[in-house]
C-alpha cells in the first residue's frame, strides 16, 4: 500500500515544524520535486530550509515536532511507514550531504572505511564488493587514482577533494534523492564551480533528483530546474526556474533577485541587502511574515495572507 506510483520524487504538502514549547519554526510549506530535476531550495540564514530538508530524510532532531497532509519520498509515503521502515527507506533511497562538509568525515579514519559503511548496512555486499563500487565512484566523481585515494584519511585531503568524497558516499547505494545542503559555501570560487558541475552531471547521467539547499539564488539560478524561496518558515514563492525568474511575483524574491550580484559590480562596492532580519518568533500568524521588510506591504497583510498558482508557478502574497 506505500508504494506511491508517481513519478514525482518528492511531494510535500503543509509542512509544519515546531520546537518542544511550540514555537513554530516552519508552517505551510510544499513542495513537488519531479524525478531527475535539480529543485532548489533559496532563502536567508534561518528560514527554514535545513528543518525542511531533513524533515524529508528522517533526520529532524528528535526535540523538534512536524506534520504534513503529505510528505512522499522516493516512492513512499513517509506518513504512514515506521521508524524503522523510514530509516531503511532514506537509507537506501536518499544520500545527505551536510552543511558543515569539514566535520562530516571523521579525520583520522581512512577513507575506505567511511565509504563502505552505509553501503553495507543497506545492501547485502561485503567489504570487497563494497569497496570495489567504491572505487568506480570515486573516478566517476573525478578521482583519477581511486585505489590510492581509499587509503588516504581525510584530513590528507583538500576541502574539494572531501567534498568530491561525501558526494561519492552520497552515490554508493544508487539513490533517487541527494540533498546537498550548502553544499559549497566553504569552498573557493574555482571550486566551488567545479562541484556544482559535477552536480550537473551526477543529475544528467544519472537521473538522481537532488535537493540544493542554498542561500545564493544566483548559483540557484543557474544550476536548479525549480526552485522554491522560503523565508521565516514559509515557502512564499516556487515553480519553474524559468518561470520565477521571468516574473517573480513575490516582493521577496523580486528583492532577493535585485541583490544576486553581477559581473558589473566593481570589487570595491558593497554587495546590496535587504534591510530587516528574518523573524526567530511568532512564525504563527495568520498574516504575512515578510510584511515588516515588504516595500509593497498592504494593511491586511497583518491579518492574511493569499496564495495563488497557475501553471505550477505558486506564490503566497496579498498582491495579485
Ligand atoms: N533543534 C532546533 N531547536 C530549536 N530551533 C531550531 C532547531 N534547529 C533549527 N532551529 C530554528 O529553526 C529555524 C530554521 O532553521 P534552519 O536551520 O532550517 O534554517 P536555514 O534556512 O537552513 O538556515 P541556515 O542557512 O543558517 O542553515 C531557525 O530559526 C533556527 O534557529
Amino acid at each position: 500500500m506505500n508504494e506511491i506510483i508517481n513519478d514525482n520524487t518528492v511531494i510535500l504538502k503543509n509542512l509544519h515544524v515546531s520546537d518542544s514549547k511550540g514555537n513554530t519554526l516552519v508552517s505551510s510549506s510544499s513542495m513537488n520535486i519531479e524525478k531527475g530535476e535539480i529543485f532548489g531550495l533559496v532563502g536567508e540564514s534561518g528560514s527554514g530550509k535545513t528543518l525542511t530538508a531533513k524533515s524529508l530524510i528522517n533526520l529532524l532532531p528528535d526535540d523538534l515536532i512536524f506534520s504534513a497532509d503529505e510528505m512522499i519520498v522516493a516512492g513512499k509515503n513517509m506518513l504512514e511507514i515506521s521508524t524503522r521502515e523510514k530509516k531503511a527507506h532514506i537509507g537506501k533511497n536518499a544520500g545527505y550531504i551536510p552543511q558543515n562538509t569539514v566535520f562530516f568525515l571523521h579525520p583520522m579514519i581512512k577513507i575506505k572505511n567511511q565509504i563502505a559503511d552505509g553501503f553495507i548496512d543497506h545492501t547485502n555486499n561485503n567489504k570487497k564488493e563494497s569497496l570495489l563500487k567504491a572505487e568506480g565512484i570515486l573516478s566517476k566523481v573525478g578521482f583519477s587514482n581511486p585505489k590510492l585515494v581509499l587509503n588516504y584519511y581525510p584530513w590528507q585531503l583538500s576541502g574539494g577533494m572531501r567534498q568530491r568524497i561525501n558526494i561519492a558516499m552520497a552515490l554508493m547505494n544508487d539513490p533517487k534523492l541527494i540533498v546537498a545542503d550548502e553544499p559549497t559555501t566553504a569552498l573557493d570560487s574555482t571550486v566551488q564551480k567545479q562541484v556544482m558541475e559535477l552536480f550537473r552531471s551526477i543529475n544528467d547521467e544519472l537521473n538522481i533528483s537532488i535537493l540544493l539547499i542554498s542561500h545564493d539564488l544566483g548559483l540557484v539560478k543557474n544550476y536548479s530546474h525549480s526552485l522554491a524561496v522560503m523565508y521565516a518558515g514559509v515557502v512564499v514563492e516556487s515553480g519553474t526556474t524559468k518561470s520565477v525568474f521571468e516574473n517573480p511575483k513575490h516582493p521577496y524574491t523580486q528583492l532577493l533577485i535585485d541583490i544576486i550580484p553581477t559581473m558589473k559590480i566593481k570589487k570595491t562596492e558593497p554587495l546590496a541587502e535587504i534591510p530587516g532580519y528574518v523573524q526567530e518568533k511568532g512564525r504563527d500568524t495568520k498574516g504575512c511574515l515578510f510584511r515588516n521588510r515588504c516595500p509593497k506591504a498592504m494593511e491586511i497583510c497583518e491579518t492574511y495572507v493569499k496564495d495563488h498558482e497557475e501553471d505550477g508557478h505558486y506564490f503566497r502574497c496579498n498582491l495579485d
